[in-house]
């Protein structure tokens, strides 16, 4: 089992890591609570959900709930309904909700938990790859039809127990999407973490104590960034790297027709293109390319019309009048954040749509 403790100027909380800890979540609980409400998806419900309640049943009130697995379900209309419950259920300023499940599962119910009351205690059990990432750092949201995550707040989660047995039951299409934002990580910060990560082979089984030790190497490039800039203000953009065009592919192919770490996969591609022509530099564009291709990542996809995708691109929320912001590396482990007027976008965007192909 290993521990990090993230510290930010608001809150201390733990993120632990390790084999088994479902059934044994009782004794990392930070407090005392009588009344919980466990959130999942039904997938993962049906897989992890009375694990978890079985090492609960000390508490007075343990209830659980899910949504449809999948990110359609990170919406308003799900929202209300999990509020619902939450009255339903009783619970007051002193319960708990824990999100049982992926990033899916930890925003909605993390936004949930951030708003019933005014803002109740919520812990994090991340049984995905990719939520290696979402389960840290206290961003939490639900999708407009409109643009990913516009509706959300920062709320960070009292704990993160994150049990790495229930990763063992991913598909190997969520294991693609997972490594994307370790990929990111590695980019983001050292060379030679991206270097051990285009190691990995996702075609075939992958080594628990490989993927482990490239998790908690994620997860610590990203605690040291949000502990030093916990709501954004600078250099937690850099955590968005291949995000300003991966969300805008998410939100206009239709949220679900492909996975975040999926579009964000094409999003650094297409950073690290812009990267090389801003920079007059060298990266590594390739190595990523073909690594991203020999895992089965869909790099051809339908691509939206540029247009579409500009205008997405605008919404984001790094964006400053309507100007399009983009984290950039100067090199592998040196991202900055650079503001790329729409004429040079577009000319990037259709030439990296023309190199990468469409269906
Ligand atoms: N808050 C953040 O900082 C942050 C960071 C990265 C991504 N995100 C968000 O996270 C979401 C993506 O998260 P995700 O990739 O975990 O997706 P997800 O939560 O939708 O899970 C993906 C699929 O895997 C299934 N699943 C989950 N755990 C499983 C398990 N152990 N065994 C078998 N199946 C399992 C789910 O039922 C679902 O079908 C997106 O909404 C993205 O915007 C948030
Ligand atoms: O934690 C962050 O900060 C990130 O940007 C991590 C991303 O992987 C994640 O997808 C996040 O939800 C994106 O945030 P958003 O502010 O662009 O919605
Ligand atoms: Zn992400």
């Amino acid at each position: 089992m290993h521990k990090q403790t993230i510290k930010t100027s608001t809150i201390h909380y733990d993120v632990i890591v390790g084999e088994g800890l479902l059934t044994d979540i009782a004794q990392f609980l930070p407090k005392n609570y009588e009344n919980v409400l466990i959130v999942s998806d039904d997938v993962v419900e049906k897989l992890y959900a009375e694990k978890l309640a079985n090492n609960l049943s000390h508490i007075k009130n343990v209830n659980m709930t899910s949504v449809p697995a999948g990110e359609g379900s990170k919406s308003i209309d799900k929202y209300f309904e999990l509020l619902t419950e939450a009255i339903n259920h009783k619970l007051d300023r002193k319960s708990l909700i824990i999100a049982l499940g992926g990033g899916m599962v930890g925003d909605l119910a993390g936004f949930v938990a951030a708003t019933y009351m005014r803002g109740i205690d919520f812990i994090q059990v991340p049984t995905t790859i990719l939520a290696h990432d979402s389960s840290v750092g206290g961003k939490v949201a639900i999708n407009h039809p409109k643009g990913k995550n516009l509706i959300g707040n920062f709320y960070p989660p009292v704990a993160v127990i994150y049990d790495v047995t229930t990763l063992r039951s991913l598909p190997a299409s969520e294991i693609r999407s997972g490594y994307a934002e370790v990929v990111k990580h590695g980019l983001i910060s050292e060379e030679s973490f991206f270097n051990e990560v285009l190691k990995v082979d996702l075609t075939k089984p992958l080594d628990p104590d490989v993927t482990v030790e490239q998790l908690q190497k994620g997860i610590a490039v990203k605690a040291n960034i949000v502990e030093k800039d916990e709501r954004e203000s600078n250099i937690r953009k850099f955590l968005n790297f291949g995000h300003t065009l991966g969300h805008a592919i998410e939100s206009e192919m239709g949220y679900g027709q492909i996975t975040h770490g999926e579009a964000v996969a094409i999003g650094m591609l297409f950073a690290l293109k812009v990267s090389q022509e801003n920079y007059n530099i060298s990266l590594p564009y390739n190595e990523l390319y073909q690594w991203l291709a020999a895992n089965n990542y869909p790099l051809m996809i339908n691509w939206p019309g540029p247009d579409m995708l500009i205008d997405k691109m605008k919404l984001d929320k790094k964006s400053e009048n309507a100007i399009v912001q983009m984290v950039l590396l100067e090199e592998v482990g040196k991202p900055s954040i650079v503001n790329i007027d729409d004429h040079n976008l577009r000319i990037q965007l259709e030439n990296f749509i023309r190199e990468l192909g469409s269906l």
